[in-house]
């Protein structure tokens, strides 16, 4: 989590993108593992769409070279029309040559796969960009069974994947040049700094040399007056030495103006500098401030983000919160509202239901979207207490009015309890709410389970 210092917010932020960088590397890994798993699914079915298949496993091996995947593309689409040509076209299989048997796709593959790349994104950190075309890329995914066309899915969320790395490190490398701004400007202050040093330290050199030139004319005098002859001539003497004093007094104190003067004006463009640093530092404490809660926060709901949530368990767990209790909730039959009403409609409905929890919540309480039509309240509460915390917020969404298409579309939702135990960690706090969650959708819906 972001600290509020303003000396560990840079820090903080370079953190963060680094474990985003590394987070978005497993899954560009994870997705590179998936289209060689999918071309294999996709092979024996005929020797010139085997060779492309073999030539994208080879250039995806280790990263997307789209120089090497683009013509690979091209040859897929050919490939894949000659076999669409070949299937269309049964009476010419004779006079083609010889193909291998045909390797009959296991009849869960399909599924599998889809559920899979679903599975790939439910587990991505939908940014505010990437948000809305990945859910655009899980609706054509969710019901498709066709390999080819799943495959597409898979290479266009690589591609999104990509150009979240892309951005990351736009936002690291941004980040770390706005520190050498501020290296910059300090290693000038301290430059400023060693100067003013040194100008004192000639001004000290100047003042020592002066009443050393006294002390010297102030000897010579005495001497004169020891030795001297006659008034008149010793007279002469004391204005002569009186006057070379003054003389020396007059260039030192117009040293010290012009340095003094010099002084001032470095000061002045130094107090400038500092100023303009500030500022800077200021607008970028609050632009990685922003980009730090943005990370946090669920684009869709305002809600906090499963990865903020997933913070706030580790922290209270480490600070041996006593009472707390997790509550899992999860809208019922939601994929039927979005398949009648559509998407838009889905979404709003996420919004008023996320008001509406929050709105029952007290304010110490902590809210976050887990993900889908998911929930997690964090409360500082026992057993008793969760649960009727629980019961709360389903009579309550189930009393929400919530209108499309000129009608009332029902909302329930199923809560899963658990309260922390001595012995869990936020993961087995998390599994247990799960479990109870999964006995209230088993035991009809609508109704809270506690672990
Ligand atoms: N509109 C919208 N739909 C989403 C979003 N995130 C996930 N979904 C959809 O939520 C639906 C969840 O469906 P399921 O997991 O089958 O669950 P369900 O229909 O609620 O059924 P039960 O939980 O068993 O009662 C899927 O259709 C997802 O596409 C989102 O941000 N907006």
């Amino acid at each position: 989590m972001a600290s509020d210092h303003p000396d560990s917010a840079i820090p903080d932020a370079i953190e963060m993108f680094e474990r985003e960088r590394e987070r978005w590397r497993e899954i560009d890994a994870l997705l590179r593992r998936l289209l060689s798993r999918l071309t294999y699914a996709a092979e024996g079915r005929n020797i010139g769409l085997d060779a492309v298949l073999s030539d994208i496993r080879l250039a995806t091996r280790n990263t997307f070279d789209e120089q090497r995947l683009t013509p690979l593309l091209d040859a897929l689409t050919d490939a894949v029309a000659v076999l669409d040509e070949e299937l269309a076209q049964p009476s010419r299989e004779a006079a083609l040559p010889p193909s291998p048997p045909l390797v009959p796709l296991p009849q869960a593959a399909e599924p599998v796969l889809d559920r899979l790349l679903l599975a790939i994104l439910d587990r991505l950190p939908l940014g505010e960009t990437a948000g809305a075309e990945l859910e655009s890329l899980r609706q054509r995914i969710v019901g498709c069974h066709d390999t080819r066309m799943l495959q597409a899915h898979g290479e266009a969320l690589a591609a999104l994947v990509a150009r979240h790395i892309e951005q990351l490190e736009e936002a690291q490398r941004t980040a770390s040049r706005l520190l050498d701004h501020v290296d910059n400007e300090l290693t000038a202050l301290t430059e400023h700094l060693d100067e003013d040093n040194q100008s004192r330290n000639d001004a000290v050199m100047a003042r020592r040399e002066l009443g050393e030139r006294m002390a010297g004319e102030m000897l010579t005098l005495r001497e004169r007056a020891r030795t001297a002859s006659d008034l008149p001539s010793l007279q002469a003497d004391v204005h002569a030495r009186l006057a070379a004093v003054g003389a020396h007094l007059a260039t030192l104190r117009e040293r010290e103006q012009t340095r003094e003067q010099a002084w001032y004006e470095h000061t002045a463009r130094m107090r400038e500098r500092i100023r303009e640093l500030e500022s800077s530092t200021r607008n970028m404490e609050a632009t990685l401030k922003q980009k730090l809660q943005l990370a946090d926060t669920d684009p869709l709901t305002g809600l906090a983000n499963r990865r903020a949530l997933e913070a706030r368990m580790a922290s209270l767990h480490e600070s041996n919160a006593p009472d707390i209790s997790l509550l899992m909730l999860d809208i019922d039959h939601f994929k039927s509202i979005n398949d009648l009403l559509g998407h838009t409609a889905g979404d709003r409905a996420l919004r008023i239901v996320a008001e509406q929890l929050q709105a029952a919540l007290r304010p110490g309480d902590y809210l976050a979207r887990y993900g889908g039509e998911e929930f997690v309240a964090l409360l500082t509460a026992d057993a008793n207490e969760a649960m009727r915390v629980a019961e709360r917020l389903r009579i309550r969404i189930g009393q929400a009015r919530f209108h499309s298409q000129n009608q009332v579309v029902p909302i329930t939702l199923s809560c899963g309890i658990a309260t922390m135990r001595d012995d869990d960690t936020p993961e087995s706090l998390f599994e247990r709410a799960d479990q109870a969650l999964y006995r209230a959708k088993d035991n009809g819906r609508n109704r809270c389970e506690a672990a």
